[in-house]
C-alpha cells in the first residue's frame, strides 16, 4: 500500500472548497467523492485541457466515467489524489472516514 495515498485520504474537503479551484492555475476535480489536484495535468492530458477545465472544481464523476477511460486512465488518478469530500457532500458514501 502507498503511504503517499494514505496520507492524501486524510484530508477532506467539501464541494464549495473544490469550487474555489476552478482554473489552469489550481484545477480540482471530484470523482467518485475524491478530490484530485490535477493542475499539473492538464497539458499532458491525452484529450486536451480544455474537457478538463470545463468540469474544473466540480463533481467530475459522469464526465469522467462517461469517457471510457482505460485502466491506466484511472490508475493515473491516483497521482493526483488530494483527499476527499466531507461527509455530507459525499454522493457514494463509501468512506469510513471519521470528520475531526
Ligand atoms: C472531466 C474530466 C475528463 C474528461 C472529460 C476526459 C476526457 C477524455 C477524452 C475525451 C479522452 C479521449 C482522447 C482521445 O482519444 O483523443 C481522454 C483520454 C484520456 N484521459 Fe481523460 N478526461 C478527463 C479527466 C482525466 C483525468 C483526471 C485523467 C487522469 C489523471 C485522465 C486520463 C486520460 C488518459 C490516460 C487518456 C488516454 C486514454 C486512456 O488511457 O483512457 N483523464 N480523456
Amino acid at each position: 500500500m502507498d503511504n503517499r495515498i494514505i496520507e492524501a485520504s486524510c484530508h477532506l474537503f467539501s464541494l464549495d472548497e473544490v469550487s474555489e479551484h476552478c482554473d489552469e492555475t489550481s484545477c480540482w476535480l471530484v470523482i467518485e467523492d475524491k478530490v484530485y489536484d490535477v493542475t499539473k495535468f492538464l497539458s499532458k492530458h491525452p484529450g486536451g485541457n480544455d474537457v478538463i477545465l470545463e468540469n474544473a472544481g466540480t463533481d467530475a464523476t459522469i464526465a469522467f466515467g462517461d469517457k471510457g477511460h482505460s485502466k491506466y486512465g484511472i490508475k493515473l488518478l491516483e497521482v493526483y489524489l488530494i483527499g476527499e469530500l466531507i461527509e455530507k457532500d459525499r454522493r457514494f458514501k463509501t468512506s469510513n472516514k471519521k470528520e475531526p
